[in-house]
């Protein structure tokens, strides 16, 4: 009988980057399944942006390997349609309208569903005709992402993705994201600061921290394992990831 084994979504072995002989992400090795919803937190300055460009092929490792749905990042056309990812300042093109972000997007991605992101662009009351840099910081966030998510790829990379939205717009973003991976199966890894972020809309865990995985695996087992070593029944998600970045005080992750 054939067994099939799904490839991790994101897989790295002693992965590492160095700017100028410093290390800004180093011997991080993961292993994260595919079909999760994973948060990624630390503070600023602990990697998370590196490890996803890192992820994306967009920064080339100094140390050790990643894999990205079983394949080396950015590798090719296929490769890239399978994976959609929305940067940190969620870029977009200024002197392109709305519209023509969604012609295009239709142009080059095979998997591409013009229905959702149509129908998104109502939702959120953008001008279909307004250029893109004339939106607001959060309307252009809404716009890359639905942008990325409209490409239906198997991977969704969002780097601080509700940084920019208001907090309604944080929360429709987080539970529609937990949506997508019930509907289609796809994995989605997003970066944050704020450990609510990602108490409701997460089940998988990356803690970082100067640039070291401090921490990783399924958050409910992790919380069970905290709250046994412990003896705290009532410890949360925020508790647990201050214990692991070395805080003894409620503080934000921040
Ligand atoms: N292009 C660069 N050149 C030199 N150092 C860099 C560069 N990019 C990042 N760094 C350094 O690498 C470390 C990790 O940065 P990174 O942006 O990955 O952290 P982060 O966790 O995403 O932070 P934040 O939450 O503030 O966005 C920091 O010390 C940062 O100063």
């Amino acid at each position: 009988m054939a067994v099939v084994i799904d490839a991790p979504a994101i897989r790295t072995v002693g992965l590492g980057r160095r700017y100028r002989g410093r290390w800004a992400l180093e011997d991080c090795t993961l292993d994260i399944p595919a079909g999760r919803v994973v948060g990624l937190v630390g503070p600023n300055g602990a990697g998370k942006s590196t490890l996803l460009n890192l992820v994306m092929g967009l920064l080339a490792p100094s140390a050790g390997t990643v894999e990205v749905l079983g394949d080396r990042p950015g590798t090719g056309p296929r490769e890239l349609a399978r994976v959609g990812f929305v940067a940190q300042d969620a870029p977009v093109y200024a002197h392109l309208t709305v519209a023509d972000h969604l012609r295009f997007g239709a142009r080059l991605n095979p998997g591409w569903d013009d229905a959702y992101a149509r129908r998104r662009v109502e939702e959120l009351g953008l001008d279909p005709a307004r250029k893109a840099g004339r939106l607001s910081g959060g309307q252009r966030a809404q716009l890359a992402l639905t942008l990325a998510v409209a490409k239906r790829g198997d991977l969704l990379v969002l780097d601080e993705p509700a940084a920019s939205l208001d907090p309604l717009a944080r929360r429709e973003l987080l539970e529609s994201l937990a949506e997508a991976v019930a509907d289609r199966a796809m994995s989605v890894v997003l970066s944050s600061h704020l450990v609510s972020d990602l108490e409701h809309a997460c089940d998988h865990l990356v803690v970082l921290n100067a640039g070291r995985v401090r921490l990783t695996g399924d958050i409910g087992v992790l919380l069970a394992e905290h709250r046994a070593v412990t003896g705290n029944r009532e410890a949360d998600l925020e508790e647990l990831v201050l214990t692991h970045l070395g805080r003894t005080t409620k503080e934000t992750a921040k």
